[in-house]
């Protein structure tokens, strides 16, 4: 298990943030945190914009913390020039302990509604809830997915338009979660009805997280999880949901179309717009039905002929 992080603080111009931010998400595979320089105020209102920001990529404390060091510096020596105000400086590395990597962030994780009914609440949090409101509550620990990822949030929307179309508006069994994370997707799933519900992750950690989540959601009955190999499972599921990278779903595109049922969904996620073309042509079995777009992520939505 990982035990400590390295944070990888890069100032860039405030033109630069999104581009850096892209970089490094596809270079890590964990999010990225922007800050303002100028934080030394007591009150938000008085805060000023700044021309330069922080971006901070995070990466687990092991060897591999070198050779991203330099891949980082490349990308900012070749990409910062074409931005009107970048100065080189050279990233700044932060060790963060597990514990401090594991709650600091909580303070930025609210309750957020998603779609028509779905509304994800941290364990911690308080939510008067609404008739007709599917709460899923989360603590993702170490685990990507607080559900306000957009990434995330479009596989949950996806999920509710499967279920609201199907018949009694139930999510049709049964399910398969690739790459669960806190399991958010899956008790998703659950929750929009589906009673047999497979996630797995690569990640130990992850499934150890979502089992905590499904049992605090009481959904553990119809949820299981593991790290089983995709490769080990079988086919005929009537919606699959993979929120990884762009090159990882092509990688696995076989794999995943052989895994959907006839008349099955795939949702595909994680694919930064540019790679959705990408990504695409990597299934070329399935009818696409629609294809959502937030901040520079796409999600794909497929349909395997009956
Ligand atoms: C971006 S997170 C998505 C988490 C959650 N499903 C969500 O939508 O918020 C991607 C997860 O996929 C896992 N993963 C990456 N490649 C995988 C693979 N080939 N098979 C299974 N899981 C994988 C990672 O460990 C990580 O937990």
């Amino acid at each position: 298990m990982i035990t400590d992080w390295a944070e990888i603080a890069c100032d860039v111009p405030a033109e630069m943030v999104d581009t850096l931010a892209d970089f490094l998400v596809e270079l890590t595979g964990n999010g990225v945190g922007v800050d303002n320089l100028h934080l030394d105020t007591f009150s938000l209102d008085t805060l000023e914009d700044t021309s330069i920001k922080t971006v901070k990529g995070y990466l687990p404390l092991d060897d591999s913390l070198e050779d991203m060091r330099i891949k980082i510096e490349q990308f900012l020596a070749q990409h910062g020039p074409d931005f009107p105000g970048f100065v080189y400086t050279p990233p700044v590395i932060t060790v963060i302990k597990n514990e401090d990597w594991a709650n600091n962030w909580k303070v930025h994780f609210k309750p957020v509604r998603i779609g028509k009914r779905l509304v994800i609440k941290p364990t911690w949090e308080e939510y008067q809830q609404v008739e007709g409101d599917l709460v899923i509550q989360i603590d993702p620990g170490m685990a990507f997915g607080t559900g306000a990822h957009p990434t995330t949030k479009m596989c949950l929307e996806s999920l509710e338009r499967i279920a609201f179309a199907a018949q009694g508006e139930q999510l049709p069994n049964p399910v398969l979660d690739v790459g669960t994370g806190s399991g958010v997707l899956s008790i998703a799933a659950a929750l929009l009805g589906a009673t047999e519900i497979t996630a797995v992750d690569i990640d130990p950690e992850a499934v150890r997280v979502t089992q905590e989540n499904l049992e605090l959601n009481g959904v553990d009955g119809v949820v299981k999880a593991s790290t089983t190999d995709l490769s080990q499972l079988p086919g005929g599921y009537a919606v699959v949901v993979a929120n990884i990278l762009a090159e990882e779903l092509v990688r696995l595109s076989d794999q995943l179309t052989s895994r959907v049922a006839p008349g099955g969904w795939l949702i595909l996620s994680g694919i930064l717009t540019e790679k959705e073309e990408f990504v695409r042509a990597g299934f070329p079995a399935l009818e696409l039905v629609e294809n959502p777009r937030e901040a520079e992520w796409s999600c794909l939505t497929l349909r395997k002929p009956l």
